[in-house]
């Protein structure tokens, strides 16, 4: 799906963020992001990626402007279990099952056990882990652990997931698979927005709808670039000319 055929579903105006020491990490961000788009965020470190995800999932709270999730403030939003969140840690507590890892979030929730347990089935199945739910983390791999986060993060079948650079600490190999699978999943979600955080310009235009690019400090959005490349997109988008385009186009907006 494109970003003009999308509906809003968060809403950022003029926001911003300053922390009680003074750093102002965001200020003046304006964006729309629609239901079932696809954006990435790039920028330099430091630049505010994390702060606006972390007000956007209701951990901060913003010092300035408006942030709305389908008209509602973020922790309504929180409450209603509209939101997931993928840290680039894979989170998982060691002593628990995969499959006791990806019911969690359900289980604080108190949802019956036999519920629980055919969610967190069907999540692991999107993430190809269906015979690995007795396992304990230690014996995955890190892009299992990876897979194992994603599946804790679609069992609440969110709105919106969050994603803060999930696979910055995978091989290049296992990077591009689970870009792979990421899609797949999301276009099996239907009309989940996803909003990943990337430095990898290559990873933004493989798998965005929109890169968003943000300047340094305080963190602003330089420019927005659109990869109106329809899904789905396999191998022969990495190596088209197409490709190198928009790989052009968002690493000349970095240096603005
Ligand atoms: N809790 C905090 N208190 C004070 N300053 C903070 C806090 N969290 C972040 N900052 C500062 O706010 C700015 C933005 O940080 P943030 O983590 O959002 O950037 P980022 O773009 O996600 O960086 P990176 O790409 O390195 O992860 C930085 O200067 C950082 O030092």
């Amino acid at each position: 799906m494109l970003a003009e055929q999308a509906t809003a579903l968060v809403n950022m105006e003029q926001l911003e963020k300053v922390y009680p020491n003074g750093t102002i990490a965001v200020r003046g961000v304006d964006l729309e992001a629609g239901a079932g788009e696809f954006i990435c965020f790039v920028g330099p470190s430091g630049c505010g990626k994390s702060t606006i995800f972390k007000m956007i999932a209701g951990l901060e709270q913003p010092t300035g402007g408006q942030l709305e999730i389908f008209g509602n403030s973020p922790h309504e939003a929180r409450k209603q279990n509209e939101i997931a969140f993928v840290f680039q840690e894979h989170t998982l507590l060691p002593w628990s099952t995969v499959e006791a890892n990806v019911m969690l979030p359900l289980a604080l929730r108190k949802v019956p056990k036999p519920e629980r347990r055919e969610a967190a089935h069907r999540a692991l199945r999107l993430v190809g882990l269906s015979d690995y739910v007795k396992a304990l983390p230690r014996e995955l791999s890190g892009g299992m652990k990876m897979r194992v986060s994603i599946a804790r993060a679609l069992v609440s079948r969110p709105k919106l997931l969050l994603m803060d650079e999930p696979f910055g600490a995978l091989d290049e190999i296992t990077r591009q698979t689970l870009q792979q699978e990421l899609l797949n999943i999301w276009r099996q979600e239907e009309g989940m927005t996803v909003l990943f955080i990337t430095h990898n310009v290559f990873e933004a235009v493989y798998l965005s709808t929109r890169v968003v690019v943000m300047t340094p400090r305080p963190g602003k959005v330089s420019a927005v670039v659109d990869i109106p490349v329809p899904f789905p997109r396999d191998d022969t988008f990495r190596t088209s000319p197409e490709f190198g385009h928009y790989v052009g186009l968002v690493s000349q907006a970095l240096k603005h």
